[in-house]
């Protein structure tokens, strides 16, 4: 499992700085879609300059005009993009046209995503689906991603899934067990950390605990 970091409500400085302290025990680093949008794509870019050899994703939640933004993030540096799954079909489909040409992944956000449309999205199978409980539903529900609301659409081993939206170091040994997501995407609780180096190793401690859990 891959810890992804999410850089939300913050200056891109800070992003850097903060990633730094816990560069070792992370994996992929997704530029929030608030430095993306308060920043624009030198968010992106910057965090690849600063970073590399990490993989960059640049959580962009594309609706529309797939090609021109995941264009715009590729070209920054990005090596994965989002794109919402309640998107048409054909703005999902050019979101892959553009990542194959550039070489580059597609991270499908399965936010407020129907029953049908997840069936529906199915088909693409280099792609990365994101299971997500949203910042709103999480401050004004109090909910949290429990690793289970992917039900049995998930039940395929060979699909990659990221979790998100508000795990925790306590949540997160559930959400193993019942999801084992090829990627844990975890914000809040690396980056509000008192200490976020000793966070996020006790994150990526708990991975290498629970190998074969
Ligand atoms: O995608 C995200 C959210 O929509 C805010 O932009 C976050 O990356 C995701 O929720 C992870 O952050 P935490 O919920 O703080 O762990």
């Amino acid at each position: 499992m891959k810890i992804q970091l999410a850089l939300d409500r913050m200056e891109i400085e800070e992003a850097i700085q903060l990633t730094r302290l816990v560069e070792s025990s992370i994996d992929w680093i997704e530029v929030g879609t608030s430095l993306i949008k308060e920043y624009g794509v030198s968010s992106i870019n910057e965090l690849k300059k600063a970073f590399p050899k990490k993989v960059i994703v640049a959580d962009i939640k594309t609706i529309d005009n797939a090609r021109y933004e995941f264009e715009m993030c590729f070209n920054a540096g990005a090596d994965v993009a989002t794109v919402m799954g309640v998107s048409p079909l054909v703005t999902i489909a050019t979101c892959l046209e553009v990542a194959r040409r550039f070489n580059k992944k597609v991270m499908i956000d399965l936010l407020n995503s129907s029953e049908e449309q997840k069936r529906a999205l199915l088909k693409y199978s280099d792609v990365i689906f994101c299971d997500h409980v949203s910042k709103d539903e999480q401050e004004e529900s109090g909910s949290r991603n429990p690793g289970t609301s992917g039900g049995g659409l998930y039940e395929d081993d060979s699909l990659q899934i990221a979790v998100a939206g508000g795990i925790t170091l306590e949540s997160f040994v559930n959400l193993k067990q019942k999801m084992n997501p090829t990627v844990a995407i975890i914000g809040s609780a690396i980056t509000k950390a008192e200490d976020p180096a000793a966070t996020a190793a006790k994150f990526k401690q708990m991975i290498f605990q629970m190998k074969g859990v």
